[in-house]
């Protein structure tokens, strides 16, 4: 197994609305593993998105440990969790949050100066990413409004890897796509894992959760159930999709 970059201890998110609480997460555990594709699944309301919210840094838990290689993260002050994210998380959400007053090229730019100073360095790594994820140079400095939304998501995950994130959170990243631009983006995600990158992904779909390694299953704000795969390949998918039906099946999905 690899080794563990992300570990949750004891995590409990309660939130509370017209005087009511309701507890989401209760007592989780669960730790990431470097290289890992990961994916987290659930009925709708499980918990999935807060979790990964909490596993991030982008929402403080209410109670329990989130420990990033050795440090943790739920007692940093607002800056320092604003900092951690910036150096050590990508995100990519169904929702695509570009900004439009800006062509892609610089949107991309923008998150890499604010980590680095190194342009040249910068600007080199966004033109290879461009190329890996398919947008020829013809497009760099369009706005977002003159992208699909298959190019805007490619876009916006250049934007998430450019400061070579430690993990990639992904938020039902092919939610709003067609079938062809979110296969696209998937490919891009199972070859990005294929050369290193760890990523947390929530979906509901079974054609995300096959590039997964690793599939959690949470209910009622527990982990309840986990299965491994060999890293995704194009062979023997059948097999594939019919182990992650049947584990799926036995949490009663
Ligand atoms: N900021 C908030 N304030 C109050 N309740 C919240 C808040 N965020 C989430 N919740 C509640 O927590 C529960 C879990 O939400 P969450 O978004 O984590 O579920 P999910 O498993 O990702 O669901 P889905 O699959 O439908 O996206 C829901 O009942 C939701 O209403």
């Amino acid at each position: 197994m690899n080794k563990s970059i992300l570990q949750a201890k004891q995590l409990c998110k309660t939130f509370s609305s017209d005087g009511q609480q309701q507890h989401i997460l209760t007592n989780l555990d669960i730790d990431i593993y470097e290289g890992d594709f990961t994916i987290i699944m659930g009925s709708s309301g499980s918990g999935k998105t807060t979790l990964l919210y909490a596993l991030s840094g982008m929402d403080k838990p209410t109670l329990g440990k989130i420990i990033f290689r050795g440090t943790q993260i739920q007692d940093l002050n607002s800056d320092e969790l604003a900092g951690f994210r910036k150096k050590h998380c990508g995100f990519v959400f169904q929702s695509i949050y570009l900004l439009e007053n800006m062509s892609i090229m610089d949107n991309v730019l923008t998150a890499g100066y604010l980590v680095s100073n190194n342009k040249p360095e910068i600007i080199k790594r966004a033109k290879e990413l461009f190329l890996q994820v398919g947008l020829r140079e013809e497009i760099w400095r369009k706005f977002p409004s003159q992208l699909s939304g298959g190019e805007k998501q490619r876009a916006a995950l250049i934007r998430s890897l450019i400061n070579k994130p430690a993990i990639l959170f992904a938020d039902e990243p092919t939610g709003a796509l067609n079938s062809s631009s979110g296969k696209d983006v998937l490919d891009i995600l199972t070859k990005i894992n294929q050369n290193g990158q760890s990523i947390v992904m929530v979906t509901h779909d079974i054609k995300a959760a096959i590039r997964a390694n690793r599939i959690i299953y949470i209910m009622d704000g527990k982990i309840c159930g986990e299965l491994h795969l060999d890293k995704y390949m194009e062979t023997n998918l059948d097999d594939r999709i019919k182990k992650i039906r049947d584990f799926l099946r036995e949490n009663n999905w």
